[in-house]
């Protein structure tokens, strides 16, 4: 069963397209990574999810309802942990909890009941009545899970939750995506950091100037790239070069420039390195070190949208 279904959906901002009529499945039980560099139309699409932007065209359902016209439903079924912390320094952790518990329907015995859980779940328990600006970063972030999580949402989306914390948090974070996962909520995970998504994202989408470029499971997307070699070339005195130049070579498939490297997918069974160095010195650019990748998520994104994710 699919519990959340997009199906061509659009975001424009005056003239500019944001979302460019994406069309994706997410299957009940899935972690689901939704990837893309910066301004490639994540946020605005999860925004869209949570009915913080108005949709321009386009449909989306969850668990078969369009929430356009169900949209008690979708709030009561969907948690967001957002990007940026939005929990009230001024309230103890518990009323935190509590508060947006309440917003997303919970009243009474059943909304005590969820906010100890939920706090449990994030090992937060003995600090519910502390007001979370005496927290540790890691200790907010686990609170912002907290409150996404008390009313049981069926699906959980995690707008980059790992941004900027210590690596013990990250892994605690990490950990409980797997058992949120494991005690049947269905979730769409989005980050930047590629061995996170590899660890535990069980199908992936990869989204680029507002348009969804590949999707698939984490076998798929690097099968994509199996029978290629990622080729990076760190350079100097380059600014005049036209990385797309070297796909003139025999075998090259894709080429650009990422700051100081010159990044190449080629064909592994040409071997055409001394053509690609010639042309490299015949342009006058300095070569400083020269690597192979073998193919990662990270590979797979570079040869499909030309830049790193975390550019
Ligand atoms: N309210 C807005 N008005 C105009 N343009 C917008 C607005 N919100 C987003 N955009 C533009 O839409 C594009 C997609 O932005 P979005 O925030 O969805 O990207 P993203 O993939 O979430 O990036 P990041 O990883 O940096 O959060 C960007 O070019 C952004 O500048």
């Amino acid at each position: 069963m699919n519990v959340l279904e997009i199906e061509k959906l659009t975001k424009k901002f005056g003239d500019f397209i944001a979302v460019d009529h994406i069309s994706l499945s997410v299957k009940e039980g899935e972690i689901f990574g939704f990837l893309g560099p910066n301004g490639a139309g994540k946020s605005t699409t999860i925004h869209m999810i949570v009915s913080l932007l108005t949709v321009t065209d386009g449909k989306i359902k969850l668990l078969g309802k369009d929430i356009a016209k169900h949209r008690k439903f979708a709030k009561a079924n969907i948690g967001v942990v957002p990007q940026e912390l939005a929990i009230y320094e001024n309230m103890s952790a518990y009323d935190n909890v509590a508060f947006f518990a309440g917003l997303y329907g919970l009243r009474g015995d059943k909304l005590k009941k969820s906010v100890a859980k939920a706090l449990d779940f994030v090992g937060l328990t003995d600090k519910q009545h502390v007001y979370p600006e005496k927290f540790s970063g890691g200790m907010k972030r686990r609170l912002n899970i907290a409150c996404a999580i008390a009313h049981q949402p069926q699906l959980i989306i995690m707008d980059e939750p790992t941004a900027g914390i210590d690596p013990q948090t990250r892994n605690y974070i990490l950990q409980s995506v797997k058992k949120l996962n494991e005690a049947g909520c269905t979730i769409i995970y989005t980050s930047h950091y590629m061995d996170e998504v590899e660890e535990i994202c069980s199908h992936i989408a990869i989204i680029d100037h507002g348009k969804i470029i590949v999707e698939g499971t984490k076998e798929q997307l690097k099968s994509i790239i199996a029978e290629q070699t990622q080729i990076e070339i760190e350079v100097r005195s380059a600014e005049h070069f036209r990385a797309e130049k070297l796909q003139g070579i025999v075998g090259v498939n894709t080429a650009h420039m990422t700051d100081d490297k010159v990044i190449i997918s080629t064909a592994a069974e040409v071997n055409n390195m001394n053509d690609i160095i010639r042309m490299l010195i015949s342009e006058n650019v300095k070569i400083v070190s020269i690597k192979t990748m073998r193919p990662s998520l990270e590979t797979v994104f570079l040869t499909l949208t030309g830049r790193s994710l975390r550019e």
